[in-house]
């Protein structure tokens, strides 16, 4: 077995100090934000070893068999890892809010409790009850086509995803990107800067934009390019429970 994973209150110490303000606005202006070493990089290669603990998981996916791209994930089961769910539960307290801020922006109704596990009680009334935070793994050649993670009527509209590897050392390519589709205009691209133990905050399907007569609403979509040497792991952290 390897080392012990971190316990719960570290991590979550680690989510309360970052700077959420400055992540609030970097969310508003586009759509996605980085969270700087939220992961230390330890802790990084202990979580991203539970890959071979299959104990872990509840499912996985080859990607090649679905048109998802190249390269594999697992769904975690329940219970999920202290640290995952440490790290689930304290995003979500500082990410409900915009959730909010921004349902009511783009004219929708949801709203979501403060506490995730009342979220996650909404979802599983509904027949949402597996568990979605997964693990990715990408050796040469394999990528991510640009998706949405969308598993039900129940979503909270922002995800994480935590870079495990080290890039230009454990990996080359491999680069997290995102696509904003604008009412009538061309999509416009972000690649994402992620070194080792940072994060990426972002819309999971949709965003509000403000324009010259309020808000309008964008279509984002994620997705991982080409991993040209090495091996590339990433911790998913959704927030809404699956079929
Ligand atoms: O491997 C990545 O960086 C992207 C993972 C992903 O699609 C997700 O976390 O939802
Ligand atoms: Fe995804």
């Amino acid at each position: 077995m390897s080392a012990a994973l971190d316990p719960g209150e570290a991590v979550a110490a680690r989510v309360d100090a970052l700077d959420w303000n400055g992540i609030s606005a970097g969310l508003d202006a586009r759509g996605w934000a980085v969270l700087p070493g939220l992961i230390a990089p330890g802790e990084c290669r202990r979580i991203a070893a539970l890959y071979d603990d299959g104990g872990r998981f509840r499912s996985r996916v080859v990607m090649a068999r679905h048109g998802f791209g190249q390269g594999e994930y697992q769904y975690l089961a329940y219970p999920l890892p202290e640290p995952v769910s440490a790290l689930r539960d304290a995003l979500y307290l500082h990410l409900a809010p915009l959730a909010d801020r921004w349902n009511a922006a783009m004219g929708l109704d949801i709203r979501y409790p403060a506490r995730h596990a009342d979220f996650l009680a909404r979802c599983h009334a509904a027949g949402q009850v597996r568990p979605t935070p997964l693990l990715l793994q990408y050796g040469p050649g394999d990528h991510n086509c640009l998706h949405q993670d969308l598993y039900g009527e129940h979503v909270f509209p922002l995800q994480v995803a935590v870079l495990l590897s080290r890039p230009g050392e454990d990996f080359t390519g491999g680069e997290f990107v995102l696509t904003e589709q604008r009412p009538r205009m061309q999509s416009r691209p972000f690649v994402v800067p992620l070194a080792q133990g940072d994060a990426v905050a972002f819309a999971v399907s949709q965003r509000p934009v403000r324009g010259t007569r309020g808000f309008y609403r964008t279509v984002m979509r994620h997705g991982v390019s080409e991993v040209r040497d090495g091996q590339r792991h990433t911790l998913g952290v959704i927030f809404h429970d699956a079929r």
